[in-house]
């Protein structure tokens, strides 16, 4: 059976909003499918739902409306002022306004008779050791005679791993969408384990969305220089401004501290574009030294600005090799079949330089190509498509105005600075939503005529306008 785990779920429910689709529809559709599964299997009888503060909670307070005839009590665990979501009070406002029986419990569990006992109190939003009234809430439910029914997930448990020390030990799981890996590993606390639809269209889960950036961008408040990304771009060889945009690009997309390596002759001439570029002479036959400054920087973004050249080939061969090279991104000249064993890796070729490379860029071919070269791709195009081999993601951002000269070296810098603190495959499709996202701003600006510097530009407010999503 096909699992999501509660990450990729929580940057599902944020595409979805994105897309249009509300968490509250989602939320309506998944209390009534619980309901539904309560009506299917029991004639209206006495309810008690416990109901956490979150969004889990929210499906519980759904669900009573559609348990018509049913008695139902809610035991809510806190105040209501507490309750953590736009959604789940509303949804809990609802039931106060039509006079439904709601406790809100303190410490002390009063005693009750049911048939049935829901557990709305924790889902995927589970984070460590039960506190206090949530533990003492599973006991009780526990030592209850009544029918238990987990809501997504029986609470206590890790929806992904499937361990727990105190847990719901549920009669019927009544989980939404997908089941989450850890409930497939809990029979015995997960019961009867039903997946209820709850309207994601199936096409959603692999959309790259604004909830892509949310998950990858992080700001650390007690941050030293250097914590956010130190990025070594390396190129330059024929064109001096493709690694200047790459660069800016990686200080656009949150790294601390870039350095520039480009040969000698053009050293003052790329520095000369910015006064934030750090610009070091690069010298392809002194591996050691390169090897010794790789130790400093977290990513490598390799390519930019290079005419395709034997001995650039057999550089990015060596330099692969080199011990403290852990992470890269290969554009362009530096795109190759051979990914050394323990370097992760992005590549961003267009079409032209897939098929180069590697031939027709099929889906399939490139799942098979990011197979057997262990990397992630990023295939550029008026939809970029973003493969480890295993997943696939989509993104539609971006404009036909991108397809200006440039726009492939702001991505790399956008994709490398991301890479810096998360893996390939999440820093590749957010790179790829926010670079599109930034033309799109152009073209609300300035319509299809910007150039990569406009782009280059636009990139945090690109991230800024993901960021403020909620
Ligand atoms: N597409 C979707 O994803 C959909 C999701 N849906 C539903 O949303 C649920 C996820 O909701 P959610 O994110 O609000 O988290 P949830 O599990 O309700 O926790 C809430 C709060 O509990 C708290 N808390 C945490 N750990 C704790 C502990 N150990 N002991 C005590 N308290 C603890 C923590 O509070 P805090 O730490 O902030 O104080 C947290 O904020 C999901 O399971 C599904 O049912 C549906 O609507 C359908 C669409
Ligand atoms: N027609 C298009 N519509 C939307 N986005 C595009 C289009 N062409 C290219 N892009 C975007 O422009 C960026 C650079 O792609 P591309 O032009 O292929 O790279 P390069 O600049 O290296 O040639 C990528 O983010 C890609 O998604
Ligand atoms: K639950």
């Amino acid at each position: 059976m096909e699992t999501i785990t509660s990450e990729e779920m929580a940057v599902l429910d944020i595409n979805c909003e994105y897309f249009g689709l509300s968490r509250l529809q989602l939320m309506e559709n998944a209390g009534r499918g619980l309901a539904e599964e309560i009506i299917k299997r029991f004639k209206p009888c006495k309810v008690v739902i416990f109901a956490g503060l979150g969004n889990n909670g929210g499906d519980a307070f759904v669900c009573a409306r559609f348990l018509r005839n049913f008695d139902v009590e809610v035991f809510l665990l806190g105040r209501s002022k507490d309750i953590k979501t736009e959604i789940a009070k509303r949804n809990f406002d609802i039931l106060k306004k039509a006079g439904y029986k709601i406790t809100e419990i303190r410490d002390k569990i009063p005693e009750f008779e049911a048939d049935i006992v829901i557990d709305g109190m924790l889902g995927t939003g589970v984070r460590g050791k039960l506190r206090g009234i949530y533990a003492k809430s599973v006991e009780v439910i526990n030592e209850s005679k009544a029918f238990k029914i987990a809501v997504d997930v029986p609470t206590g448990l890790n929806p992904d791993t499937g361990e727990f020390e105190l847990c719901v030990k549920a009669d019927l799981t009544v989980t939404f969408h997908k089941p989450k890996p850890g409930l497939l590993k809990a029979k015995d606390v997960v019961g009867e384990l039903v997946v209820k639809d709850i309207g994601i269209p199936k096409s959603f889960e692999n959309l790259a969305g604004v909830g892509d950036v949310k998950k990858v961008y992080k700001r650390f408040e007690s941050g030293h220089k250097g914590v956010h990304g130190r990025i070594a771009v390396i190129g330059g060889i024929g064109y001096t401004g493709a690694v200047a945009l790459t660069s800016l690009a990686c200080y656009y997309a949150g790294a601390d501290l870039v350095t520039t390596l480009v040969p000698k002759d053009i050293k003052n001439v790329v520095a000369s574009f910015s006064p934030n570029l750090i610009v070091r002479e690069l010298d392809l036959c002194d591996l050691s030294s390169l090897n010794e400054l790789m130790k400093k920087y977290h990513v490598a973004v390799l390519g930019m600005g290079v005419e395709r050249n034997d001995e650039f080939t057999d550089f990015v061969e060596e330099f692969l090799k080199l011990e403290n090279v852990k992470k890269v991104v290969l554009d362009a000249s530096a795109i190759t079949k051979d990914i050394p064993e323990g370097v992760e890796c992005i590549m961003t070729p267009h079409a032209g330089e897939f098929r180069k490379v590697f031939g027709e860029p099929t889906i399939e071919n490139v799942m098979k190509v990011a197979k057997e070269t262990n990397s992630v791709i990023l295939l550029k195009g008026r939809e970029d498509v973003i493969t480890d081999g295993e997943r696939v993601r989509f993104n539609r951002t971006g404009n036909a105005g991108m397809t200006v000269g440039g726009t492939g070296d702001v991505l790399a810098g956008v994709a490398g600075a991301f890479f810096a603190l998360n893996d390939a495959f999440w820093s590749a499709s957010a790179s790829a939503f926010v670079n599109g996202l930034a033309g799109d701003i152009c073209f609300e600006e300035k319509g299809y005529n910007f150039t990569a510097v406009d782009l280059l530009e636009k990139i945090p407010i690109a991230i800024k306008r993901c960021l403020e999503f909620v």
